[in-house]
């Protein structure tokens, strides 16, 4: 199979979204919202640093790429409309597998009434798989890192480190896997962005959100920076599932503050709103939990406190770094 043919196998045959004027057929896509602001991110998955063939299927590669995407547009309160794929192919992956990883990616896509409007092929060594998102939220209705205010309460959804904890049961397996064990590598597997809790929070005046996407030792450092904040983090707050607390009772806390991958939201809203959120939260499938609150910056950088072990010490940006330096 050539690149055209690769391409017309993977050509949606409908497209769903108003506003799209040019799928894929011609340099490039156009689409006409209106009273919208646009919201776009990229995301990428290379083998062999975000997963392996032993750590995911293809069909599970393709939903996770974009899941990993979708969690950056829930993260700016946004509603996904379209994406676009480019991939490099090695020749050791077949026609089959790559229908499959295409699969992940429209049954995911498809919950979300999302298009194919684009994308790129080439061949190369190793199998890498680039997925820019578009969103749309009414305008100026956008959710920043930027926007967290002394006093608000700091919350995060779901549970956090069960996406490490699957992915070393992955790597590691250490016999029979338990209903936990399923638990966990499902939720390192299959994702699911936060999307309708965002959504439900569209009417209020101020919000915060990050996605978790390096550890929320990152994430919450990204939202104190950007915002001029001390965060104080209750570490016995922080949520865990069930799951990871039996299987790993050992690592559950450094992993649930720096794993990543878990692709839940973490934010900040005035105390007033605390309950709106809860409430979002249980409409969306999801929980929500506080875990802390936002300080007055106390000394000439922002920083994230966390209480471990009675004390309050500084928790750095301990997640997943790209291109770090040996002693970094
Ligand atoms: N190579 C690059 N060229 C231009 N902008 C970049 C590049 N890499 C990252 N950025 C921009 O830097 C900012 C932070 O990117 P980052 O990848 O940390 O965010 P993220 O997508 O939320 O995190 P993650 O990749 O862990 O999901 C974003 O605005 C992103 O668009
Ligand atoms: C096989 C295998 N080994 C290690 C990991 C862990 N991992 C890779 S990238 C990343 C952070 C997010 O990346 P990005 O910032 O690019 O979104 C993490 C936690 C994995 N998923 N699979
Ligand atoms: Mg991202
Ligand atoms: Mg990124
Ligand atoms: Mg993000």
């Amino acid at each position: 199979m050539d690149e055209f043919s690769f391409i017309r196998s993977i050509k949606p045959e409908y497209y769903r979204q108003s506003s799209l004027i040019k799928g894929i057929d011609d340099d490039a896509a156009v689409f006409r919202p209106s009273g919208h602001d646009i919201v776009t991110a990229v995301d990428t998955m290379v083998e062999g640093v975000h997963f392996t063939r032993q750590t995911m299927a293809p069909e599970q590669i393709g939903y996770r790429v974009l899941a990993a995407n979708i969690s950056d547009l829930a993260a700016m309160g946004s509603t996904p409309a379209f994406f676009m794929v480019s991939i490099t192919i090695p020749s050791d992956w077949s026609q089959e597998e790559l229908e499959r990883i295409y699969e992940g990616m429209k049954r995911l896509g498809d919950s979300y009434q999302m298009d194919l409007i684009g994308g790129d092929t080439v061949s190369g060594s190793e199998l890498s798989i680039s997925v820019t998102v578009i969103g749309m939220v009414h305008k100026g209705k956008a959710r920043y890192r930027s926007t967290a205010k002394t006093g608000d309460v700091l919350f995060v959804t779901g549970t956090l480190g069960d996406s490490r904890a699957g992915l070393e049961w992955l790597l590691n397996p250490k016999g029979q896997a338990s209903e936990d064990h399923t638990y966990l590598v499902q939720r390192h597997q299959s994702p699911v962005p936060r999307v309708a809790f965002a959504s439900n929070l569209s009417h209020l005046e101020r919000l915060t959100l990050n996605d978790v996407s390096d550890g929320i030792a990152n994430e919450a450092n990204e939202i104190a920076k950007a915002s001029e904040v001390d965060l104080w983090i209750d570490s016995k707050a922080l949520p865990f599932s069930e799951a990871i607390q039996k299987v790993f009772p050992g690592q559950y806390v450094d992993w649930g503050l720096s794993g990543g991958e878990d692709f839940e939201l973490l934010g900040s809203v005035p105390e007033k709103d605390w309950s709106q959120v809860i409430e979002a939260a249980e409409q969306a499938g999801v929980t929500a939990s506080k875990i802390g609150y936002v300080k007055t910056k106390e000394g000439p950088e922002p920083v994230v406190k966390v209480n471990k072990s009675g004390e309050w010490e500084i928790l750095t940006s301990s997640g997943y770094t790209h291109l770090k330096e040996k002693g970094d």
